[in-house]
């Protein structure tokens, strides 16, 4: 029996860092995705194999450990993680492939998760449904980084757009907003715990100039899920520019992400910001009719991505 599952990458739109005081999010599921594919292994061994990153290990799924043929290590936990909550410990081939970078910010490790639980389950024949894979992929991930928010994980189990309230409420746009994105992202991976922490920092020190910064952000994202119902994009992109200029504010943009913020503006894209903790990490631009422009404006210095919105989520079958 073969089990297969894929899920998408996330991108947030709006509210990176105001969410953490309770404020407003949106966040969308891109159109690149992570692959696995489970079968029985051959030998009494399990084996894990990501070949789009040169990656191989022996799995010892009881123990929580594995032996590294090949690669480096980091994503290879969130599939340890699934296997012990979900899989007999019977020996497995477990193939990774995806087109989402990992490592940059566009929910690489809540993609693999999803994935991975999505496939061990039909694999196991156990039943599932999307509330409960993605709360239990929120887990694995809680697991692994110690804090996780639970929106990559929802983003990539639902697909679609996401609308995060004040009290935590999930709301799925019924809109289709499939304006093209540009996504750029640096080398560097911003430490999503460090910029959490330094965030709160200097709103301890300066607390009657960030305070309003953050409830102000959080207004903006209210405005912009008004904006995306209408599908007015150029409020979208005017919206993403202020924001970025509160993530300013608050001190997690850096000269990478300011570069490809500015060189997507100039070369047409009508809103662009930086996306997730900041500190390294990417950027987003909303660029339609100016793809090609933008994205070759801002990879005379750095990597990109052309992407959309996607409604698909999560999707998972096997092969008897
Ligand atoms: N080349 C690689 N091979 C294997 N693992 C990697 C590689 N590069 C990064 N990793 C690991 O992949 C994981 C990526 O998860 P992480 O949550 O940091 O990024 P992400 O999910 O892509 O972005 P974000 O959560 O900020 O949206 C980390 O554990 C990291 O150590
Ligand atoms: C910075 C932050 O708001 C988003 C990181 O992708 C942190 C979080 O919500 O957990
Ligand atoms: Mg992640």
């Amino acid at each position: 029996m073969i089990a297969k599952a894929s899920a998408p990458a996330k991108t947030i739109l709006f509210g990176e860092h105001s969410v953490v005081y309770d404020e407003p999010a949106i966040a969308g599921a891109v159109n690149k995705r992570a692959y696995i594919t489970i079968k029985e292994s051959k030998s009494d061994k399990s084996i894990f194999r990501a070949p789009d990153i040169g990656f191989e290990a022996e799995l010892l799924s009881k123990q929580k450990k594995y032996i590294l043929t090949k690669g480096k290590p980091g994503i290879i936990r969130y599939i340890l993680e699934s296997l012990y909550r979900a899989h007999d410990h019977s020996p497995i081939d477990i193939t990774l492939s995806s087109n989402v970078p990992i490592g940059s910010g566009l929910g690489s490790s809540a993609a693999v998760t999803v994935a991975t639980l999505a496939a061990l389950y039909r694999y196991h024949n156990i039943r599932f449904n999307k509330k409960s894979l993605a709360h239990d992929a929120h887990m694995v991930e809680q697991a692994v980084q110690g804090v996780a928010s639970p929106l990559d994980t929802l983003v990539s189990t639902y697909g679609g757009l996401v609308y995060l309230s004040r009290n935590k409420k999930v709301e799925h746009f019924k809109v289709n907003f499939n304006a093209p994105l540009v996504v750029g992202f640096t080398t560097k991976h911003g430490n999503t715990g460090k910029m959490v922490k330094d965030v709160k920092n200097l709103k301890n020190r300066n607390p009657k100039i960030i305070n309003p910064v953050i409830t102000a952000m959080g207004n903006l994202t209210n405005y912009a899920k008004q904006a995306i119902l209408k599908k007015d994009y150029n409020k979208v992109g005017e919206l993403m520019n202020i924001n970025h200029g509160f993530l300013d504010v608050i001190g997690v943009n850096t000269l990478e992400l300011s570069r490809m913020v500015y060189n997507a503006r100039e070369a047409g894209a009508i809103g662009s910001k930086t996306t997730g903790a900041g500190g390294g990490g990417s950027i987003i631009a909303l660029c339609p009719g100016k793809v090609d422009e933008v994205a070759n404006a801002i990879a005379r210095d750095d990597s990109i991505l052309k992407v959309r919105f996607t409604r698909r989520g999560v999707s998972s079958r096997v092969y008897k």
